[in-house]
């Protein structure tokens, strides 16, 4: 039974508030006391943080107006979407060769799903699975994220939720970390490892060695360059090998060698990223099109399951030999100069705080901040007047090809800055971001219960024309301080919003400007085949081989 049922059966018949008669033909499905309460907390709270310049309203207004917006809104049962089948609902959909939607085309997905239905669309009588209901209003979106408490619910990769907390329980206990966490575990973890990992004190110490591992994988790629300059066809992979290489620095204070290059291809680097890739790749498939896991053991589930033990185990191993090194390492010096691990080492009593942590760093930055890069680097090559924008930026900033990057250097970068951020407005790495409703509430005028699940599909909503200027065109200079242009500050969020946001944003925007700053500071980058579609794996990027032509410039 969904919790839309349960939350129809389980309300009283019969109540009255403000003088209002809820047993009435008005209101077909029926909220208890309770539920009105609540939804007048959260409704009280967003109000004042969201519009508390615009909207000065006395509680007994706010009530009224609640009450109002209650009786108004229409049921959930009304939402628009795709009308489920029997039994399978509409998760046949999502099926090989009967359904329309691929997985590969949930960007699509969300679009049509928008024209189709509108601001409010929902995908229900998924098998195994609340509903989805996705959510393209920007001001609904920022009411949800404004309310949603010390413990947001963000519903993705419950195969690592069971993982975690079934499968391999025993090893994970309470210190379980942040990915597929949920609750008061998610909230001790996160407190503990979220100063030292966004503090930008610590992020900056990260500078120069990320430099160093970008000018490295710089130095290889003209190695790797063909007859014709170009990239080979597996470039992807060697971006994966540079964003490993960078985590090992930050996450545990260690050059790897993913970048050395005779690795090959069985080395224990290109397996951790094999098995990272391959346990955020099938999320989606074990999530939506095979569902089935929940139940029985299927062939994906099982081999799900041995590809997290095998990354827990080779990680783990590199991990022992930091905690190691960190052990032997003679006395610590002042709190400034610790790295991240020794950072948190120095104040957890628990060193499985550093591991579990490492492991869940390891396990979602590599593939995000990887087809990030590939899908800069593509609008890069394919731009080139904004590639000369760039280039002459860092020539000011960095005007001999030998200088080092600093903390002020890198503040200079505006325009390579909002060239990023532009990139991720118009092809959002990750397409989109969701929570599970933790009590009910009004959305779009309709009465969602608590435990549905929304998604905030961002980048629909970070091309919709009433929520950015010009939204068609690629315009890096909307994100500088002098542009007039409108944006709703909740269209596009590429790395989430509030509490639960994206842990690894500080290190992801440092890596992408050290990396881009280098390269396009002393090299042309172009793209001279047919130009590429953009497809989801578990993340949103170019489809294709990335043959990039790489050409020295004189200075
Ligand atoms: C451009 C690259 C990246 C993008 C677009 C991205 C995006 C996101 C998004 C949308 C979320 C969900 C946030 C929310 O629920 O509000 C997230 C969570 C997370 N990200 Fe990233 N991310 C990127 C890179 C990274 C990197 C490099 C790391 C690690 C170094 C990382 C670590 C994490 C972690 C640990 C979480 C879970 C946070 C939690 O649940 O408490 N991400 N990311």
């Amino acid at each position: 039974m969904s919790s839309a049922h349960h939350l129809l059966s389980s309300v009283n018949n019969h109540c009255i508030l403000d003088g209002v008669d809820f047993n009435t033909t008005v209101l077909k499905q029926k909220f208890t006391m309770k539920n009105i309460r609540q939804f007048q907390i959260c409704s009280t709270r967003w109000r004042s943080t969201a519009h508390s310049s615009v909207i000065k309203e006395s509680p007994v207004n706010v009530n009224v107006n609640v009450t109002n917006e209650i009786i108004a809104a229409k049921s959930y049962d009304e939402v628009p979407g795709p009308t489920p089948w029997p039994i399978i609902g509409n998760t046949w959909r999502m099926l090989p060769v009967i359904g329309p939607y691929q997985i590969s085309d949930l960007a699509n997905v969300s679009y049509i799903l928008y024209k189709k239905y509108g601001k409010i669309a929902k995908m229900g009588n998924l098998v195994g699975r609340p509903d989805l209901l996705f959510v393209y209003d920007a001001d609904e979106i920022e009411k949800v994220y404004r309310q949603e408490g010390d413990t947001p619910f963000r519903p993705s990769m419950p195969c690592l939720v069971k993982y975690k907390s079934q499968v391999r329980g025993q090893f994970f206990g309470r210190l379980s970390g942040v990915v597929g966490v949920h609750g008061e575990p998610w909230r001790e973890f996160r407190t503990k490892v979220q100063k030292p990992v966004l503090q930008p004190q610590t992020v900056k110490k990260y500078i120069q060695p990320i430099e160093e591992v970008s000018d490295y994988f710089i130095k290889r790629m003209q190695e790797m360059k063909n007859e014709n300059s170009e990239m080979p066809a597996d470039f992807d992979n060697e971006i994966h090998k540079w964003a490993l290489e960078c985590i090992g620095r930050v996450a545990l204070d260690a050059r790897l060698g993913c970048l050395r290059p005779d690795l090959p291809h069985d080395s224990e680097p290109q397996k951790i990223i094999d098995a990272a890739k391959y346990a955020l790749r099938n999320v989606a498939l074990l999530e939506l099109k095979y569902p089935f896991w929940r139940y029985l053991p299927s062939t994906l589930w099982t081999k799900y399951v041995s590809n997290m033990d095998y990354f827990i185990e080779i990680c783990m191993k590199y991990i022992n030999d930091a905690m190691m090194r960190l052990k032997n390492k003679s006395q610590l010096v002042n709190e400034n100069e610790l790295s991240l691990v020794e950072r948190i080492l120095a104040n957890e009593s628990d060193p499985k705080t550093a591991y579990v942590l490492a492991l869940d760093l390891i396990l979602v930055g590599i593939d995000t901040i990887s087809m990030a890069v590939c899908s800069m680097l593509y609008q890069i090559a394919t731009r080139p007047e904004e590639q000369e924008k760039i280039h002459q930026e860092m020539l000011n900033i960095l005007p001999n090809k030998d200088d080092k990057l600093d903390a002020s250097k890198l503040e200079k970068m505006v325009y390579l800055k909002a060239f990023i951020k532009e990139v991720l407005r118009m092809y959002s790495t990750v397409i989109g971001n969701g929570r599970t409703l933790q009590k009910d509430m009004v959305i779009c005028g309709y009465r969602i219960p608590k435990g549905i699940q929304l998604v905030f599909p961002t980048i629909v909503t970070g091309n919709m024309k009433e929520y950015v200027t010009d939204h068609k065109h690629f315009k890096p200079e909307r994100w500088m301080k002098q542009s007039s242009d409108y944006m709703h500050p909740f269209a596009s969020l590429p790395y989430g919003h509030g509490p639960r946001m994206c842990l690894g944003r500080r290190f992801a925007d440092l890596e992408m400007q050290v990396f881009l700053a280098k390269l396009i500071r002393s090299y042309k980058l172009e793209f001279l085949h047919k130009p590429l579609e953009y497809k989801v794996t578990f993340m949103y990027a170019p489809d294709g081989e990335l043959k990039f032509k790489m050409t020295e410039r004189p200075t």
